[in-house]
């Protein structure tokens, strides 16, 4: 679209762009020797992963929902972006969030629930500019550090102040920069398969051995500044251990930070629920399990106590799961996104059902929730790069609260090329105590 698109050297919807031409190359290079028909067994969801990871030619976005574009208050985050989806492109239906203090309705009390997805809740531009970058701040400094677990851990020894202030320093004190010194050589290697947590094997899953992950054989000592775009992400609450896809009880409750409490409570609350699941949503074909629906009491019962910072670089990706680790199945999974924006794919019980792609800017929140929704297939096949919005660049400006020192500069040029998830769930239904439970086990043995 001649004239209406903005050109320049790295613009990959642009093809007398260098980033155009290179991605090009590097599709033919690569599909150079693919047998035809390769694509003939995807799944509906495996498919939609395709289609928005493909790096040549660059996705059309058409199809994605992007509420931003039909919200005039984000109009400059839109278009200073290259990539922009429809805000008509899924079926929704617009709620109005629950006013949970004494404050007047605003533009971002809005949400939006899907016909045929009930439980899945989008709050677009729910969480504010000083309110993400405060989260930011929280993800990079005291979030992805001890006695935090991050992905680079296991690989090396880290300054228990953690990997991001250790960065920060590295810009203000002189060289030479601090390198981090690899773990100690690897044990052999398990694959454990994994089952859905209930109540029912909840003993089992709290008892079954978790031992730490191996550390990989052929590291070098690193600067500090090559680690922090391998940092991928960082646990909240509850210890997670990849390698048996469980949690590791053992360890005891790790904390959630207040402020995100607070921000996963306030969605919570304001979700009007029988909107979500009263009336004609039914409760048809759901399975909430022996104890019936429970949304209705959400507002007293949901508490946050265990979660994941994911850091994306604009290259990651997140392939299909479904999050069954935690054994409440019904409880909603709260998801912020930070800096730059993302194709999220959510889908259904099965990787048959064709997903629906949204594009989640800074500041959306997605809620996950019921048994058509909290464990339904999602992934993440798409960074898009060129997304920062003005509110988190390194740029001093008036608009900026005094919170905002001037190394804010170092945050803005690491998310330039980073999205930031922080990803909060509910690990034990309401009423249940572990410790009675393993008591039970116990005594049964
Ligand atoms: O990054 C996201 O939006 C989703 C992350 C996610 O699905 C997870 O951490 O389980
Ligand atoms: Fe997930």
């Amino acid at each position: 679209m001649i004239g209406t698109q903005a050109t320049s050297v790295d613009d990959i919807h642009d093809p007398s762009s260098a980033a155009y031409k290179k991605a090009r190359r590097k599709y033919f290079k690569s599909t150079r020797n693919r047998p035809p028909q390769v694509d003939a067994d995807w799944t509906p969801f495996r498919a939609a992963e395709k289609k928005y990871k493909a790096r040549f030619p660059p996705p059309d976005l058409s199809d994605v929902l992007d509420l931003a574009a039909g919200d005039p208050t984000r109009a400059e985050e839109v278009a200073r972006g290259k990539w922009k989806g429809r805000a008509d492109a899924a079926p929704l239906e617009e709620i109005l969030l629950r006013d949970t203090d004494t404050g007047t309705p605003e533009e971002r009390r809005k949400a939006y629930i899907f016909p045929g997805k009930p439980g899945l809740v989008l709050l677009p531009a729910y969480v504010s500019p000083v309110e993400q970058r405060r989260l930011i701040r929280w993800a990079l400094s005291e979030q992805a550090r001890h006695p935090n677990e991050t992905n680079l851990d296991t690989h090396y020894v880290l300054t228990p102040d953690g990997l991001w202030n250790q960065y920060l320093r590295s810009h203000v004190s002189p060289t030479p920069e601090p390198t981090d010194q690899p773990n100690a050589p690897p044990g052999p290697r398990k694959l454990i398969s994994n089952e859905p947590a209930s109540p029912e094997n909840f003993a089992k899953l709290a008892t079954t051995p978790k031992p730490p992950a191996p550390p990989s054989p052929s590291l070098q000592p690193v600067p500090t500044s090559a680690l922090v775009p391998r940092l991928r992400w960082a646990n909240i609450g509850w210890y997670y251990h990849w390698g048996t896809k469980q949690y590791d009880f053992t360890r005891g409750p790790g904390e959630i930070a207040g402020m995100v409490r607070e921000v996963c409570k306030g969605v919570v609350a304001s979700v009007p629920w029988e909107r979500v699941f009263g009336g004609s949503q039914g409760e048809e074909g759901m399975d909430w399990g022996p104890s019936g629906p429970d949304w209705m009491d959400w507002q007293e019962t949901y508490e946050p106590d265990a979660g994941i910072v994911n850091f994306y670089q604009t290259k990651d990706t997140l392939m299909a799961h479904v999050d069954r680790s935690e054994l409440s199945a019904t409880s909603p999974l709260v998801s912020m996104s930070l800096g730059c924006a993302a194709v999220f794919l959510i889908g259904g019980l099965t990787r048959d059902d064709p997903p629906i792609p949204i594009l989640l800017r800074s500041g959306d929140v997605v809620v996950m929730s019921g048994p058509a929704c909290r464990r339904a297939y999602h992934g993440v096949p798409r960074i898009l790069e060129g997304t920062l919005p003005p509110h988190l660049e390194g740029v001093q400006s008036e608009s900026r609260d005094s919170e905002d020192g001037a190394d804010w500069e170092i945050y803005g040029e690491y998310l330039r090329g980073t999205r930031i998830n922080v990803n909060v769930r509910q690990v034990f239904p309401k009423g249940f105590d572990p410790a009675v439970s393993l008591e039970q086990k116990r005594s049964a043995e």
